[in-house]
């Protein structure tokens, strides 16, 4: 089975815009796990655009199916993430300059720093991510960082499936199937939507999460929450 991670930066972004709280990003993570999300993502930028160093904390009780926080491991965001001790961190290394995530590690450049960052996750008890771009020869090598899983890099896919879907996901079966070798979980996330998600889900072996947060919270300004999620649901029911 694979499971829904609900990534709610855009809830975020909208109550950002105002100040105040509406929308209130802890409602929407309650909601969204009643409606059947199986985990919430976040991912607190350093500049905190959307997701604030105060949601993560204030989104810990509350979050009773899995916690994923996202981001790029620059000291204060290690410190936040072993205070709250989610159930996984994903690594990103995006830029902060960046509009959004737009690439996965050189996990052969950043070994012995991903090393030093995933032992001390590991020595918390917390599950380990590596965001990944869909290229089998690095999956060794983000095996040696000693990560848990890794999770593809989906915007290409998501950019191209629309042309040609078998050639779309080539990629990512052979990155997968390398993952499965070596003794890697496998999550994937970025662009994922109503409309590609199956495909992928189908094609992808032991596919173990999808987190995914822009097209489900644009989706649900015209279908409202518990539909969408019930609507993504259907689609990762693939078996
Ligand atoms: C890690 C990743 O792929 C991202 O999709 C990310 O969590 C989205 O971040 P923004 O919401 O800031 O674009
Ligand atoms: N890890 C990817 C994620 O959380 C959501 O990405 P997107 O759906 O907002 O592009």
């Amino acid at each position: 089975m694979t499971k829904l991670s609900v990534n709610i930066n855009k809830i975020a972004t909208i109550r950002n815009a105002r100040g105040g709280e509406l929308p209130s990003v802890t409602e929407a993570a309650v909601k969204l796990q009643e409606f059947g999300a199986q985990g919430i993502t976040v991912h607190p930028r350093p500049d905190e655009r959307h997701i604030t160093r105060k949601d993560v904390y204030d989104l810990k009780p509350l979050v009773h199916t899995e916690f994923n926080i996202e981001g790029n491991p620059h000291r204060p965001f290690i410190d936040l993430v072993l205070a709250i001790k989610p159930e996984q961190v994903t690594l990103v290394p995006d830029a902060e300059d960046a509009i959004t995530s737009n690439a996965g590690w050189d996990c052969r450049v950043h070994k012995g720093f991903l090393q030093n960052v995933i032992a001390e996750f590991k020595a918390a008890g917390i599950r380990t991510s590596i965001f990944l771009d869909p290229d089998p020869e690095m999956v060794l090598h983000a095996q040696e960082t000693g990560a848990d899983r890794i999770e593809l890099y989906t915007e290409a896919y998501a950019r191209m499936y629309l042309n040609d879907p078998e050639a779309a996901v080539l990629p990512y079966v052979e990155t997968a199937r390398e993952a499965e070798r070596l003794g890697l979980g496998v999550n994937a996330g970025h662009d994922l939507s109503l409309e590609n998600l199956k495909y992928f889900a189908q094609n992808i072996p032991n596919l173990l999460e999808v987190s995914i947060g822009h097209a489900l919270i644009s989706e649900a300004l015209y279908m409202g929450l518990e539909n969408t999620v019930q609507a993504y649901l259907k689609r990762l029911a693939v078996w």
